[in-house]
């Protein structure tokens, strides 16, 4: 399953943010979205979603051309999102807030899910019944990432997922998402510095003032020397 960005154009109240990028995610490819703060990896984040209204450009997913597609169907595609700032439901558990997704989409099966996300992070079972608001910041982005997880059978956008988190628990997110077997699926990373993903994308992509400036392969034998 490939996904391509071809000359996205993204305008919010007429400023210019997002100008002509291009990005392709190959199948099974993780792939990172790396720049500064204000560069538009979240406004490409949203455009791929179906969020961030395009003034020109297309996406396709598979070669199909999913441009005017709305968020909820692009979701039935097997997109799983992972916003910056988690967007959880301070009142609902844990469990409930990852089972968010399925309740939105009655072709996600839910206990199948859960019984995934709790395979590949236990320390999430242990937490399943304890309210979102009670999490720290870092266990809350855990918490995302199961959902998205659960939603997100093919593509996966994570947005930031190690800002403002410890290192043992970026550690053991960065594992997690290694860890991911599933087949041909996609991972799009955003992120402002490249630290804790450097061992698991295969390319990245730079972005600077809403436009793609280079492509980086990440040379497996240099990290392994890493
Ligand atoms: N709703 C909005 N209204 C006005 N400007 C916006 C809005 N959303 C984004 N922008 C502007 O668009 C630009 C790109 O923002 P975006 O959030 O995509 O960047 P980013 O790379 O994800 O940065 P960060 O890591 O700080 O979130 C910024 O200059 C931002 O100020």
């Amino acid at each position: 399953m490939t996904l391509k960005l071809e000359k996205v154009e993204v305008s919010i109240q007429a400023a210019p943010i997002l100008r002509g990028v291009s990005l392709e995610v190959g199948s099974g490819e993780r792939m990172g979205l790396v720049g500064r703060n204000g560069a538009g990896k979240t406004t490409v984040m949203r455009t791929i979603t179906g969020l961030a209204g395009m003034s020109a450009g297309k996406v396709f997913w598979n070669d199909e051309d999913i441009s005017d597609m709305a968020p909820r169907d692009r979701a039935r595609l097997g997109f799983g999102y992972m916003p910056e700032d988690r967007r959880l439901v301070p009142d609902l558990t844990v469990e409930e807030n990852m089972l968010l997704p399925a309740w939105a989409n009655d072709e996600i099966d839910g206990p199948k899910g859960l019984e995934f996300v709790y395979d590949l992070m236990p320390e999430l079972t242990k937490m399943a019944s304890r309210k979102a608001l009670l999490l720290s910041g870092g266990q809350q982005k855990m918490v995302a990432l199961g959902r998205a997880l659960i939603a997100g059978g093919k593509l996966l956008l994570l947005d930031e997922p190690f800002e403002g988190v410890a290192p043992a628990l970026a550690k053991r997110i960065s594992e997690v998402i290694t860890s991911l077997k599933g087949e041909g699926l996609s991972v799009l990373i955003a992120q402002s510095e490249l630290s804790h993903s450097v061992d698991l994308l295969q390319r990245e992509s730079v972005i600077e003032r809403g436009e793609i400036i280079r492509v980086n392969v990440i040379d497996s034998t240099l990290r392994e020397k890493l």
